[in-house]
């Protein structure tokens, strides 16, 4: 964390007696504390952190941040130390700004995406019309650290004192634009409150997380929270007005002041989306700027892509580009990892895809979105997580007897449950014709083996991931790798 010290003040922060230490860095897990540290003992779902202030005392912190109950808990192991307390209402937002002063420099362009689905491919795609401009630009998210900068990433939104690090050694690898995704639980831990957004863009609203958020309104209100918080007044706001969550926030961007370009159908939309028209190898996407009509061609599939291209595009006009030449450079977009990535294409040409489905209303609208690419037979392979919902197994299962010609079951990381009565749930749902293999490889071959031309395969549920994870063992597993190797081995060429 950089060998200098910074006094307290310098972070933001104010001491109860007015103490201004000097501080070595900051720590939110006690065990990470080193002498001089500031501890963050934030409140937390299981306990408090504030639980660990007699450990922090004897790792040698010089200062706590909590809120009014972790002084509380702390209150005896504190007595008779000269250890500065910083007590707020919002302790997690006082790290967040504490972390930004600590680490200082960030890129100087930077915008967030929120929303249920699309997070990752916004980001992705804005990075890219970046760099497509020749701007050194990074994406930050659920698939890491892409672009002008790579490193791997355990959150989808890291926190604080991770990110800040991390925008901190981006900015002096010389990455001067940086799109990242606010994930709900990012936003209402207030992960990102510290980073300078230029824009901020909104995706949809659907149901998710609420195992996390007590309810469907919570959820939102976190979401809400980039625009009405982490926004500055000077930010503009990239909002889908095709979601009715998009109208609604419309309206408090709007009373704040904010620049506000609106994406969607509605005639009202500044950036318009007038038309669609799919085939094989992609789509041609007819929308409006302002009013004035442009025609484009995206080498993606699946629909909802243009509007996330769209986002993306509003977001880069947004950070000052030049509208006409960003829409130039949209045919050159490639495809986001493991999502609707076209993986292989068997010498018949037949299509493989992969996708991050992993939800009842992903697969089905994974497969709805393959549907108008593809001339033949929709095929689709499908499995469900161990150690998670166990509800949205037959759901996932019924969604590809509906949307696909043929099914075939199979394994996504059983983890410690019986990879048997997973698969037994998800069939419950695909119905009798579904073909159980749960080798997850031989299941990807017999399904490319069955395509013929024209025809298309949707392996669904790992995207991205590169393993498969039995038991408590990681075994390296990447469909979009075994969909070649499958192709290749049944077209002869290997
Ligand atoms: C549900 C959730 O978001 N939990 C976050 C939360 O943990 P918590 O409230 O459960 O913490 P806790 O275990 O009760 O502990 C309370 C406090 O004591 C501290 N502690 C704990 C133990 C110890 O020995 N010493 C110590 O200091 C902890 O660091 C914490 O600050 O606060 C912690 C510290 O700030 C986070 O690390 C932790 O993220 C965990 C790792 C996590 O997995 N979060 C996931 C759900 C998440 O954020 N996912 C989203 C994406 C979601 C999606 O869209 O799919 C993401 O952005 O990645
Ligand atoms: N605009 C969209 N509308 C509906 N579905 C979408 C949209 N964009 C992507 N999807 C679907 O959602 C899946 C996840 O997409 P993506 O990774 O971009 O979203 P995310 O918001 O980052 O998700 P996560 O919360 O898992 O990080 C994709 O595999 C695709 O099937
Ligand atoms: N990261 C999410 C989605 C993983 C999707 C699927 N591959 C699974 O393992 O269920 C999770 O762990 O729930
Ligand atoms: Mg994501």
């Amino acid at each position: 964390m950089g060998s200098a010290t910074k006094a307290l003040s310098e972070l933001g922060l104010t001491a109860l007696h007015g103490a201004d230490v000097q501080i070595t860095g900051i720590s939110v897990d006690s065990r990470q504390i080193k002498p001089g540290h500031l501890f963050a003992a934030m409140p937390g779902v299981k306990m408090h952190g504030a639980e660990f202030v007699p450990y922090a005392l004897r790792m040698q912190a010089a200062a706590v941040l909590t809120d009014r109950e972790g002084a509380e808990i702390a209150r005896e192991a504190l007595a008779g130390t000269d250890i500065a307390l910083v007590v707020t209402e919002d302790p997690r937002q006082a790290l967040a700004f504490a972390a930004a002063l600590w680490f200082g420099a960030q890129p100087e362009t930077m915008i967030a995406v929120t929303g249920t689905n699309g997070k990752t491919s916004v980001a992705s795609f804005t990075r890219q019309i970046w760099q497509l401009l020749d701007f050194e630009a990074a994406n930050i998210g659920t698939t890491g650290v892409e672009g002008a900068f790579s490193a791997p990433s355990a959150h989808t939104t890291p926190e604080p004192v991770t990110l800040h690090r991390l925008l901190a050694d981006m900015a002096a690898a010389g990455v001067t634009h940086a799109a990242m995704e606010a994930s709900s639980h990012g936003l209402a831990q207030r992960r990102l409150d510290g980073v300078r957004l230029a824009a901020a863009g909104f995706t949809n609203f659907t149901q998710d997380h609420l195992d996390y958020h007590a309810t469907f309104d919570e959820y939102f209100a976190a979401k809400a929270g980039l625009f009405t918080r982490v926004l500055p007044e000077d930010g503009v706001a990239v909002l889908n007005i095709d979601d009715p969550r998009g109208v609604e926030l419309s309206k408090y961007v709007t009373a704040r002041g904010q620049r506000l370009i609106a994406i969607g159908h509605a005639d009202w939309a500044d950036l318009r989306l007038l038309g669609q028209r799919y085939d094989a190898t992609g789509q041609d996407v007819r929308f409006s700027w302002e009013g004035r009509p442009f025609m484009t061609r995206l080498p993606l599939i699946g629909g909802f892509q243009a509007m996330n291209v769209l986002t993306a595009a509003a977001l880069v006009i947004a950070c000052g580009a030049d509208p006409e030449a960003v829409f130039a450079v949209l045919p050159r977009l490639g495809t986001v990892r493991g999502r609707m990535q076209l993986a292989a294409t068997r010498e018949n040409g037949a299509t493989v895809f992969v996708d991050y489905a992993h939800t009842p209303d992903a697969v089905e609208t994974a497969l709805k979105a393959l549907r108008p690419h593809v001339m033949g037979r929709l095929v689709a392979i499908v499995g469900a997580g161990g150690d998670r919902d166990r509800t949205k197994r037959p759901l996932m299962g019924r969604a590809a007897a509906e949307n696909a010609d043929l099914v075939i079951v199979t394994d996504d990381n059983p983890r410690t449950e019986d990879p048997a009565s997973i698969r037994a749930a998800v069939l419950d749902g695909a119905g009798p014709e579904a073909t159980e293999i749960g080798d997850r490889a031989e299941a990807i071959l017999r399904g490319v083996d069955a395509l013929g031309p024209g025809d298309a395969l949707l392996i669904a549920g790992k995207g991205h991931e590169s393993g498969q994870i039995i038991g408590t063992d990681v075994y390296p597993f990447d469909d979009a790798e075994q969909a070649s190797v499958a192709v290749a081995a049944l077209d002869g060429k290997i």
